[in-house]
């Protein structure tokens, strides 16, 4: 009788304990999984690839297409989950960054070191065996940068941006050494084009989310800048300035006159937003040149991609 009892009371909790861990080990396994930045390491992915594709000139080897995009995607999450675990504290007086997987708690900081560590080795090993030591070596450097640089400097200095926009813009240099062994001038002509790309991004994005920033104590330039006179101006001649080295593809031998008419217009419109912003600095105006910065660069590396320079 005692064990038919037990027996069904086991039957009768065990569907919903299951389901209980099954959400338990879903719930965590997602807060993991917003560690790493998805939607950001996406977007890295994409900049690698292409990296990787111009660099390979029609002859990539799908093999070390792979392993490059398994182990900078991996040092990337890794890199953006140590992001996360150095800035908890801050995150945690943002809105924007309040509910994420530590400062709500979700995840124990301890775990995330582990896991961030953990990712960025393996991705760098992934590389550093399956593909080459310069790309391993870049990647390294990038993660190093992001994490050990920038991301402590922004309570600092709004220099930080500038700095950050280094490792932002590393990830098609990582593509490029995958697929070439070597750091050659098409190399920093992606490198110029993503790290200019990325001021009137951020700079979109720190005039919007400006009081936000200021209460997790992160120095940005509207911060100092109220009236976004500086921050629009900025945005504006970085934006001017990416429209020269947007057509410089074409003129390494990296692209065709079809990416340069594109990369023209593209820089223009890119401009026109970011001017838009300067003459009358407001969120409307920020938000319209950010959802520019999210066209512009996947667009540009469409065109790249769909135009090379025959080898
Ligand atoms: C210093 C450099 C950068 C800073 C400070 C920065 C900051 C940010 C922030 C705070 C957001 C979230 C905006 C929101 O929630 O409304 C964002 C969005 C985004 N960023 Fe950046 N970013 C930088 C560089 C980059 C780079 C290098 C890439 C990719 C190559 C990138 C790709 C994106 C994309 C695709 C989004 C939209 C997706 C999303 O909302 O998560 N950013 N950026
Ligand atoms: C291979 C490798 C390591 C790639 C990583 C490339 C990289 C540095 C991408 C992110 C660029 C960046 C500075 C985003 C903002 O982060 P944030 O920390 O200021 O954003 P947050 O305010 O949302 O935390």
């Amino acid at each position: 009788m005692k064990s038919a009892v037990s027996v069904s009371q086991d039957t009768l909790v065990s569907p919903s304990a299951d389901a209980a861990l099954a959400a338990a080990v879903g719930g965590r396994a997602s807060a993991y999984l917003s560690l790493t930045k998805p939607r950001i390491v996406l977007m890295v992915l994409i900049t690698v690839g292409v990296g990787f594709l111009l660099g390979a000139r029609g002859s990539a080897h799908p093999m070390t297409f792979t392993l490059t995009l398994l182990g900078t995607g991996l040092v990337a999450g890794g890199a953006s989950t140590l992001n996360q675990y150095l800035e908890r504290s801050r995150d945690a007086l943002m809105r924007r960054t309040a509910r994420r997987a530590l400062p709500s708690g979700r995840l124990a900081s301890p775990e995330a070191a582990i896991f961030g560590a953990a990712l960025g080795l393996i991705g760098t090993l992934i590389l550093l065996v399956g593909v080459n030591g310069l790309a391993a070596a870049t990647a390294l450097v990038t993660l190093l940068l992001y994490v050990y640089v920038y991301t402590p400097l922004k309570p600092y200095t709004t220099l930080n941006t500038a700095i950050g926009a280094v490792p932002g813009a590393l990830p098609p240099v990582i593509g490029w050494t995958a697929a070439t062994g070597s750091l050659s001038i098409e190399a920093w002509v992606l490198f110029l084009i993503v790290f200019l790309w990325q001021f009137p991004h951020f700079l979109a994005i720190a005039w919007i989310y400006r009081d936000d920033y200021a209460r997790g104590g992160m120095k940005m330039l509207p911060g100092v800048d109220p009236r976004g006179t500086m921050t629009g101006r900025q945005s504006t001649l970085y934006a001017l300035a990416l429209v020269p080295a947007g057509l410089l593809p074409s003129i390494v031998g990296l692209a065709g006159p079809f990416y340069f008419v594109g990369a023209m217009i593209l820089g223009l419109a890119y401009l026109e937003s970011a001017a838009r912003f300067w003459s009358c600095v407001n969120d409307a105006t920020a938000r319209r040149l950010l959802r520019a910065s999210i066209v512009y660069l996947p667009a540009v590396l469409l065109l790249l991609v769909l135009n090379p320079m025959p080898a």
